[in-house]
C-alpha cells in the first residue's frame, strides 16, 4: 500500500444525523496519522470505514486508487484493526491467542511460532506466554490485543484508542513499537481523545468534530496554520516581576499565567518576589514581541529571555474550540 484516501465519505446510522460528513483523509505508507476528536465525533466510524467493516452511505475509500469496498476481501488481509470492543478469549493463553490468529491468516506452524515469539518479546509479554488471558492485567490484555493486530504484518494499521488502559511506561513502549512498525513502511491511523498521547509522536493529524474534519495535515503545518506556536511566549524575569506584570497588563489579555521560574519552586507572589515566569499570548508580528521586551528592559526589569513556546496539539485543539465558540 502506498496511499489510502477517503474521498467525500459520508455515513449516518439513523438516516438523520451524520456520524461522518464529507470526510477527506489521506494515509501514506510509513506515516502515523493521529485521528483526534471528542467522544462521539466519528473516530470509530471513520476507522471502521477505513477497515472496510462499514460501507459508507456515500463516497469511497481508495486503496492505491482502487475502490476498497469492491476489493474488501483482499484488502482486509492487509489491514490490522483494533476496534473499541476487541474480543479477547479469556480461557486462552497469550501465546495460544496469537497463534490462533496467525493460523487464521494461513501461517504454518513454524512461521506462526516465530511471529508469536517475536510479538510476545516486542510487547513485553514473553513471561506471560503461557498465562491465561483471564489472569492478565488490563494493560497486558491491551498489549496482547495490539500485538494481535500485527500478527500478519499488515500494511495499514488502524487502532481505536489503543492506549486505553495502559500505564505511562506501557504507553511509551507502545509509541516506540508503533514508530518501528511505521519505519517498516506501515501506514498507521491511531485515534484518541487524549492529545498528549499523540503529540510529538505522529506525523500528521486529523481533528474531527461532530463528524466533520476540522483540520488535516502534517503536524507542524497544522500548528503553524493555527498560529498557536507563534502566539504563546514565555518571559523569564529575574528582577522586577511586579513591574513586568504592570507593563504587560497595559496590553489587555496578554498574561495567561504566572509560574515559578524553575519547576519545583514555590508559586511567586509579585508583591514579595522578584523572580517568575510569565506566560503571555502575543498576537501579531514578531516586532510586537521585540517591542514588549524593549519596554520591559527600559523599565529596569531584568529578563533572561522572551521566547516562543513550541505549541502542541493541545493548543490546536483548544484553539479550534475557541474558533467554534466565537
Ligand atoms: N452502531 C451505531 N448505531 C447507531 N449510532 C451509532 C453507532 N455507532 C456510532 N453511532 C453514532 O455515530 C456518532 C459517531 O460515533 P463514533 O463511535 O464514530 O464516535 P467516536 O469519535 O469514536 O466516539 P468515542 O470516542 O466515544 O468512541 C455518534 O453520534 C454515535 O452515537
Amino acid at each position: 500500500m502506498q496511499r489510502v484516501v477517503c474521498v467525500d465519505v459520508n455515513h449516518s446510522y439513523d438516516g438523520v444525523r451524520d456520524a461522518v460528513r464529507d470526510l477527506r483523509l489521506e494515509i501514506r505508507a510509513g506515516e502515523v496519522l493521529a485521528l483526534i476528536g471528542p467522544n462521539g465525533a466519528g473516530k470509530s466510524t471513520t476507522l471502521r470505514i477505513l477497515a472496510t467493516l462499514q460501507k459508507p452511505d456515500r463516497g469511497t475509500v481508495l486503496w492505491d486508487g482502487r475502490d476498497a469496498w469492491d476489493d474488501r476481501y483482499a484488502i482486509r488481509q492487509k489491514i490490522g484493526f483494533l476496534g473499541d470492543g476487541t474480543a479477547l478469549y479469556p480461557g486462552m493463553t497469550a501465546a495460544g491467542y496469537l497463534t490462533f490468529f496467525a493460523e487464521c491468516y494461513g501461517q504454518d506452524d513454524k512461521a506462526a511460532k516465530g511471529r508469536v515469539d517475536e510479538l510476545l518479546q516486542v510487547f513485553d509479554l514473553a513471561s506471560k506466554a503461557n498465562a491465561r488471558i483471564s489472569d492478565m492485567s488490563k494493560g497486558m490484555r491491551q498489549r496482547l490485543a495490539i500485538a494481535r493486530t500485527l500478527v500478519h504484518r499488515p500494511e495499514l494499521l488502524l487502532l481505536d484508542e489503543p492506549a486505553d488502559g495502559l500505564d505511562p511506561l506501557a504507553r511509551r513502549q507502545l509509541r516506540e513499537v508503533l514508530r518501528q512498525v511505521a519505519a517498516e513502511g506501515v501506514g498507521i491511523v491511531i485515534s484518541s481523545h487524549i492529545l498528549r498521547e499523540l503529540d510529538g509522536f505522529c506525523d500528521a493529524v486529523a481533528v474531527i468534530q461532530q463528524g466533520k474534519l476540522e483540520v488535516h495535515g502534517p503536524v507542524d503545518e497544522v500548528i503553524n496554520r493555527y498560529e498557536v506556536g507563534r502566539r504563546l511566549h514565555e518571559v523569564q524575569v529575574t528582577r522586577g516581576l511586579a513591574r513586568a506584570i504592570e507593563i504587560l497588563r497595559k496590553h489587555e489579555g496578554l498574561i495567561e499565567a504566572l509560574l515559578p521560574l524553575h519547576k519545583g519552586e514555590p508559586q511567586p507572589d509579585p508583591e514579595k518576589d522578584e523572580r517568575g515566569l510569565l506566560r503571555v499570548r502575543i498576537h501579531g508580528s514578531e516586532e510586537r514581541a521585540a517591542h514588549l521586551l524593549k519596554e520591559l528592559v527600559l523599565a529596569d526589569v531584568e529578563v533572561i529571555s522572551l521566547a516562543k513556546v513550541r505549541s502542541d496539539l493541545e493548543d490546536v485543539y483548544s484553539s479550534l474550540g475557541r474558533d467554534k465558540v466565537s
